[in-house]
């Protein structure tokens, strides 16, 4: 029979440093029952691995929150991640048609000026907060544009992703503060995903070109200029911001990176593999199944530790909780894998990638000058605080 541990995932210890309790789940078994939350926890990169492309066993359909979302209706229309095909097929393939190669190779190019001007603003200023100066005001930025937000009250995206993200974790005190501030918000970010308040040139005027020519629902593309909105921020600021604080905390990379800025492609994966942004949510099984000799049953909820399973010495090494870019991180599922990965992979490493060769070009040195502030979230990793010192070249 199963593993059953006590352990509670979203208390504020367990968030500031997740570690220690990943190595513990992980050592337990390949499948463990956790008490307080009555759900299944899979830390293993074999196991998180097989069930993120089961999407069969493994549905989204369920939600990614504790709530099976097919039995109690969810605070909000299921969107692209909480649905199976064949449903799931028409908005993935709608959306990925936006975020296309060349589309991307526009966005490279609108993104690059800000990079260079804010890499140079910091630089000189040399005492700098890598979350507020750089994380925060980079996303906030060029996302927005890039999706043709209207460009007042943008601040609103932070609460709102906040909001869905924590949906994903546990029905808690964190949820319940983030859904206070979230729900705020709610309506001028609906209002954003109108057809009118977006300009007629950015990735959610394609969206709505995509249901013109009826290859999605109108109702979907309001739906996919959502997910933009929710799930394009939050992410991309912790994904700059764990960077950065990696490559403060192991000078010798950060010298590697100044030495060759091509290798700020494999920073991106190096960095979000051993801190993934995202580090948790759940897929709900739709059989009787088994997880490394450990019976599962049907309808069970499942709360998967991307960020354990990119820390697991089982498919790192020993030395998994280093950060190396001579290491080979592919493979790592911060961005999940299989039929959900992420579809906007492509815009946040381009964000990434080109706001560190921008700092890489200008900045000698970058020192941890004080205590980092862990972010409280339930199922976001990153921090709230980064006191950097940045010497310029
Ligand atoms: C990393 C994903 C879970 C982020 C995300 C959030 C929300 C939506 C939505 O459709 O609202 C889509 C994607």
């Amino acid at each position: 029979s199963v593993v059953s541990l006590p352990d509670d995932p979203f208390t504020l210890e367990n968030i500031s440093n997740p570690y220690p309790l990943h190595e513990k789940l992980r050592e337990a078994g390949p499948v463990v029952w956790l008490e307080k939350h009555g759900c299944y926890a899979v830390t293993r990169y074999e196991w998180v691995y097989e069930i993120l492309t089961d999407f069969e066993s493994y549905c989204s359909s369920g939600g990614l929150g504790p709530k099976d979302i097919r039995k109690e209706a969810e605070w909000r229309p299921p969107s692209i991640l909480e649905s199976d095909p064949p449903t799931h097929t028409v908005m993935r393939r709608g959306l990925a048609g936006v975020i296309s190669p060349s589309t991307m190779r526009r966005l490279r190019e609108q993104f690059a000026p800000f990079a260079e001007e804010l890499a140079e603003e910091v630089a000189q200023r040399g005492t700098v907060d890598g979350i507020v100066d750089i994380a925060e005001r980079y996303p906030l930025k060029v996302f927005p544009d890039a999706v043709g937000l209207r460009p007042d009250g943008r601040e609103n995206l932070l609460p709102y992703g906040s909001m869905v993200f924590n949906a994903f974790g546990a029905d808690n005190d964190i949820r319940s503060a983030a859904f206070a501030e979230g729900e705020r918000v709610a309506a001028w970010v609906m209002d954003s995903c109108e057809r009118e308040n977006l300009t007629d040139t950015g990735l959610g005027a394609d969206i709505w070109t995509v249901a013109d020519e009826g290859r999605i629902e109108p109702q979907q593309a309001t739906l996919l200029v959502r997910a933009l909105l929710s799930a394009g921020v939050d992410t991309t600021i912790f994904g700059i911001g764990n960077t950065l604080y990696n490559l403060a905390k192991y000078p010798e990379q950060w010298e590697k990176l100044k030495a060759k800025p091509q290798l700020a492609k494999f920073a991106v994966d190096e960095a979000l593999r051993v801190e993934s942004p995202f580090q948790m949510f759940h897929r709900t099984t739709t059989v009787d199944t088994e997880l490394g000799g450990v019976p599962i049953p049907a309808d069970s909820k499942i709360l998967l530790f991307m960020g354990a399973a990119n820390r697991d010495p089982r498919q790192w090494g020993e030395d998994a909780d280093v950060f190396d870019l001579d290491r080979n991180a592919s493979g790592h599922v911060a961005f999940g894998m299989g039929l959900h990965q992420c579809v906007g992979q492509p815009i946040a490493r381009t964000e990434i990638e080109l706001m560190l060769q921008a700092l890489a070009k200008r900045v000698d040195r970058i020192e941890l000058t004080g205590e980092v502030t862990p972010w409280i979230h339930n199922v976001l990793r990153g921090f709230a605080r980064l006191p950097l010192q940045l010497t310029p070249r």
